[in-house]
């Protein structure tokens, strides 16, 4: 098979359980909840998006023609880095459209601790080692156990509460990134404090401006 990746960087992991991690990113293109053209957003089923992962144009993209040629780039990326440290986070856009066993089972042979940040309406294949799921109001939950659930907040229609039941190590709640940034602020630290099941998740690359 081959992938279509937007693009490729090395950074630290900015959420979740291993913020501050260096990682290499693989943003594969394209989304099945929206295309990913602002003409789009009004009427796409995810609508607060803060990604453009149209396309394969950016830092260390473009059509891989195979497993093999991916893993590699990734690992070019990586550099000269403590093998023993190896981190890709596949993201995108939709990265269970493209992430696929041979890809993984590559990656695994170079040591590679592979993590996925995805919306969990497509199952996550064998041989992931950290799956964080980010689910969507409107978008059927397919990828109901995990490691992290990592739920944009505020979403209509979309309490927390409903997510408690499955099986996942973490509960995170993500401020939704727009022009009401700091309300969603102070609105997930509120429901965290009252409901200490819930940790608060910040999009940390965003505020030490890094990719
Ligand atoms: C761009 S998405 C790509 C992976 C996958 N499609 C997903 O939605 O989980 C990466 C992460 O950013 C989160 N995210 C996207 N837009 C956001 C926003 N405006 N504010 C906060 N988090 C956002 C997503 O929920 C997800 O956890
Ligand atoms: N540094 C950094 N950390 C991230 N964690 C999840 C991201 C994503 O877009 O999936 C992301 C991202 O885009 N950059
Ligand atoms: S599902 Fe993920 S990539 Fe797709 S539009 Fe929503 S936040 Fe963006
Ligand atoms: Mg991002």
């Amino acid at each position: 098979m081959s992938y279509a990746v937007k693009e490729i960087f090395l950074t630290l992991q900015g959420e979740g359980y291993f913020a501050g991690r260096t990682a290499v990113f693989c943003r594969f293109s394209g989304c099945n909840l929206w295309s990913g053209q602002e003409k789009d957003r009004a009427t796409a089923i995810c609508q607060f998006c803060d990604t453009d992962f149209v396309g394969m144009d950016g830092s260390g993209g473009g059509r891989f023609e195979d497993a093999n040629s991916l893993a590699i780039a990734i690992e070019k990326h990586w550099g000269e880095r403590d093998t023993s440290y190896r981190f890709v986070v596949f993201t995108g856009g939709e990265p269970l459209l493209q992430l696929d066993k041979s890809l993984i089972d590559v990656l695994k042979k170079k040591g590679f601790f592979i993590a996925v940040e995805t919306n969990g309406t497509m199952l996550v294949p064998k041989g992931v080692d950290w799956i964080c799921v980010s689910p969507k109001q409107g978008a059927a939950l397919m990828q109901m156990h995990g490691d992290e659930l990592k739920l944009v907040y505020p979403q209509e229609a979309m309490n927390p509460q409903k997510f408690e039941s499955l099986s996942f190590k973490s509960f995170r709640l993500q401020p939704r990134d727009d022009e009401q940034r700091d309300k969603h602020l102070r609105q997930a630290i509120q429901y965290c404090q009252d409901h200490p099941k819930w940790y608060l998740s910040l999009q940390t690359h965003k505020l030490i401006g890094i990719p």
